[in-house]
């Protein structure tokens, strides 16, 4: 009898292994980056995004995030440079966060878990489409941003957290056109970037990860819009979703390199 993976201690992601062996891999993710073990690579270029509004569709609540949705069917939007061995496409955008400010995302930076994550995730367009590209080691890029509780919240994440009403229990979507997700990047590109995996299941070990060092700054309030969601839908009780992140995961072998001193 299939029972759905989830955050939950019976389905949480100590059990996915059960279904998904590769959740056991030697190149799992999220993991925690530790400056003293960091390499830093000068010869890492610079990474640039160049983002078609355009091509921004829908934002929904699958249950499980709140994601954003793209328009992939050509190179319209997409991430290039950094690590990456030439344009991959965006996807989706989505997020992680936790019951309160003090925790929620998934990479932990010298021990300081972040209130949220958001992830952009991108693919590489020589695979015939995302289904075939999550098998190849190459196939998937994921920008990572962490989100950090401040005085001074972004107000380029209001567009986003505006919507939440619309998509507040799961399996609702709503229209989101015109948006360029780079208006949430930080000022600085600094970043760290390590081979890893999907860190939901089937967890497949496919994903570049490039991780900003500089947080954004969210309000609260804004983290606690997120928090409003539920991953139940509209006819059954009310289940806050909240705390949507996985633990760290052991770093085994893998180099984390870095493009700032
Ligand atoms: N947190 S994350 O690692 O950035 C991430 C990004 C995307 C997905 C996703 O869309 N999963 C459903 C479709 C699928 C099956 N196999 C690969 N993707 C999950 C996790
Ligand atoms: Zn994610």
């Amino acid at each position: 009898n299939y029972y759905p993976w989830g955050y939950d201690s019976d389905n949480g992601p100590d059990q996915w292994h059960k279904n998904y062996p590769i959740a056991k891999g030697r190149h799992q993710s999220p993991i925690e980056i530790n400056n003293k073990e960091v390499h830093y690579d000068r010869s890492l270029l610079p990474w640039f995004a160049s983002y078609d509004p355009g091509a921004a569709k829908t934002i929904l609540n699958n249950g499980k995030t709140c994601r954003v949705v793209f328009d992939d069917s050509f190179d319209r939007s997409v991430l290039r440079g950094g690590p990456l061995p030439g344009v991959y496409r965006l996807r989706q955008l989505h997020f992680h966060w936790g019951s309160s400010d003090d925790h929620g995302s998934e990479h932990v930076v010298n021990g300081v878990r972040y209130a949220g994550e958001l992830h952009l995730l991108h693919w590489n367009p020589k695979y015939s489409n995302y289904l075939d590209a999550v098998r190849r080691t190459d196939g998937i890029a994921v920008l990572a941003i962490f989100l950090q509780v401040g005085e001074t919240p972004k107000p380029e994440m209001k567009r986003i957290l505006e919507e939440i009403n619309a998509i507040k229990t799961k399996g609702k979507e709503a229209p989101f056109p015109n948006f360029d997700p780079s208006i949430l990047f930080p000022k600085s590109h600094d970043y760290w970037t390590y081979h890893g995996s999907f860190t939901t299941p089937p967890c497949e070990e496919c994903i570049t990860w490039i991780i900003l060092r500089d947080p954004i700054i969210v309000s609260s309030d804004q983290m606690a819009k997120l928090r409003s969601l539920s991953k139940n839908a509209e006819n059954e009780p009310n289940l806050p979703l909240v705390d949507n992140w996985r633990p760290t995961q052991p770093r085994y072998f893998r180099m984390v390199s870095a493009s700032f001193l």
